[in-house]
């Protein structure tokens, strides 16, 4: 088998099996040829894993950050040199185009190394509180066992940007991956080893969600940090409220993305395209409902429409294909039953809705999907689809826009296109979301924080704010003379 690793889970410094783990199968989504075997972690396996984090954490919790950032770093550089080989195990694990995978996803895990690993020496400092005589002083210090859930669409990002700020403030991990993409994480893990971290602080464990819950109750994890849908997230979320452990939440979005008249069309709808058609559609934070001003509405429909169908659907591993399979058959059946009530409820089908001709038809293939006149009641509107279907609407004023684009529950993220600068501010203080683009969309560069509001989430991933999401603070009160006390 094309990617079979040497076992399903990584725990206290190498490869374990338990054949007793319910076994599933790893699909390659552009042919559904198995690429692995793996098994679903027992509770044995949870308990050892638990057990090596929690063993292995104190000692890493003693160390400088400086030398726990050493660490991190030479990671990054270790993924950097084996980006090609990175790149093909995350198109294998999820179909995405080889095209996109060699410049965002091991990159991007990379540069989540390396910046908390370069920020380790500066960023976890505590404060001196002068108290005329007495003082206090603050400690920033780790939670412990960390928990990290992940979601499919981005294996190898996802498993860094949790495991890199929770490694750096001196905690361990135990990292699950989805259960569509189990590959990404567990090459991460042997990397983060062969870079000197010491056994017992990244394992990985494979399962779904009869897995996550086992981690999620246990009562050694301090803190859970998921990226998947909202309703993962509700029960997640309370399942860990039941023992009060800290929670970080990537959620779902619907988010707008709003075009302006006076917008630089070709690049407006550049922006609309990367937010609905990069990695397949499946992006958390992807503009699905584009608004785009009455006076270019045809314009922009005509040019988008060409654009579109130009795009290059294929073999994901051929570097000219700019776009591959969905990462499932599940997943590929959930959007286009989207797509039958898209036409159903009366949206005008732009282009695609289909399957494309000359790719393998046992590959999870559809076409970039673009729906024209959605409005704002349509399911296709209101629901997260999580695949390639773009849902354009037209709109009068800016007023108008803004009350349209905030009346959803999901606050992930929004984009504006304009020229004028006011109006871009002006909008964007508007929206209701955790990270905005002004004449951009998707871009998640790891100094940003990134994250969402309202039912998208809570938690930043990234920057320094990160940093409070993974340690909390230890305030210490100093007596410089005698206690006064009444009594
Ligand atoms: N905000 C972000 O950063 C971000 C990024 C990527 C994806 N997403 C969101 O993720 C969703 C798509 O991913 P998905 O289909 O893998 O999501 P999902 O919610 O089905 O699964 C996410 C993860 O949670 C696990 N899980 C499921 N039920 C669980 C439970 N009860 N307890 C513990 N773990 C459980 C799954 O096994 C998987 O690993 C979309 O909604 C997307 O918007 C968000
Ligand atoms: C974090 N980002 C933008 C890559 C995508 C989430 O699905
Ligand atoms: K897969």
């Amino acid at each position: 088998m094309k990617a079979q690793p040497k076992a399903s889970h990584f725990i206290d410094g190498d490869y374990v099996e338990d054949t007793a783990g319910a076994p599933f199968d790893s699909l390659y989504p552009a042919t559904g040829e198995v690429i692995a075997r793996l098994h679903a972690a027992t509770p044995a396996i949870v308990e050892k894993a638990i057990a090596a984090a929690k063993r292995a954490q104190p000692a890493w919790a003693a160390m400088s950050p400086t030398a726990r950032g050493r660490i991190l770093k030479r990671a990054a550089d270790i993924m950097r040199e084996r980006n090609r080989e990175l790149s093909e195990l995350e198109t294998l694990d999820t179909g995405k185009p080889i095209q996109e995978t060699i410049v965002a996803d091991p990159t991007s895990g990379a540069d989540a190394f390396e910046f908390f690993g370069g920020i380790a020496a500066a960023a976890l400092n505590g404060d001196y509180i002068p108290l005329g005589g007495d003082f206090a002083f603050t400690k920033r210090v780790p939670l412990g066992v960390c928990v990290g859930i992940g979601a499919w669409n981005y294996p190898q990002q996802i498993a860094c940007w949790k495991g890199a700020p929770a490694l750096i403030c001196g905690n361990a991990m135990i990292f699950k991956p989805s259960e569509n993409t189990p590959l990404g994480a567990l090459k991460i893990a042997e990397i983060l080893v062969e870079a000197g971290l010491p056994k017992g602080l990244y394992n990985v464990i494979q399962g779904d969600r009869a897995t996550g819950p086992l981690l999620v109750n246990h009562p050694d994890v301090a803190k859970v940090s998921l990226t998947g849908s909202v309703e993962t997230g509700k029960k997640v979320a309370s399942a860990a409220a039941a023992s009060l452990k800290h929670v970080t939440m990537e959620l779902g979005g619907k988010s707008p993305l709003i075009v302006f008249d006076d917008a630089d069309l070709e690049s407006a709808i550049g922006g609309a395209m990367l937010g609905n058609f990069y990695s397949t559609g499946q992006v958390c934070s992807n503009g699905t409902r584009v608004f785009v001003q009455k006076g270019i509405k045809d314009k922009f429909l005509s040019r988008l429409k060409e654009r579109t169908e130009k795009i290059i659907i294929g073999d994901p591993m051929d570097e000219a294909t700019q776009f591959g399979p969905m990462v499932s058959k599940a997943q590929l059946d959930k959007v286009f039953s989207y797509i039958e009530k898209g036409k159903a409820e009366g949206a005008t089908l732009l282009t695609g809705g289909g399957i494309p001709n000359s790719v393998s038809s046992a590959g999870n293939y559809i076409q970039p999907t673009v729906f024209a006149d959605v409005t704002d009641d349509m399911t296709i509107c209101r629901e997260e689809i999580f695949g390639p279907v773009m849902c354009v609407l037209d709109f009068d004023n800016e007023d108008e826009v803004v009350a349209r684009a905030n009346a959803t529950e999901f606050g992930l993220s929004a984009g504006v296109f304009t020229q004028d600068i006011t109006r871009a501010h002006r909008v964007v203080d508007a929206l209701e979301a955790g990270t905005l683009w002004i004449n951009a969309y998707n871009l998640a560069p790891v100094e940003v924080p990134f994250g969402g509001s309202k039912q998208s989430g809570f938690g930043r991933e990234n920057s320094i704010a990160a940093l409070n999401h993974y340690s909390e603070l230890k305030s210490v009160y100093v007596a410089m003379g005698p206690v006064q006390s009444p009594y």
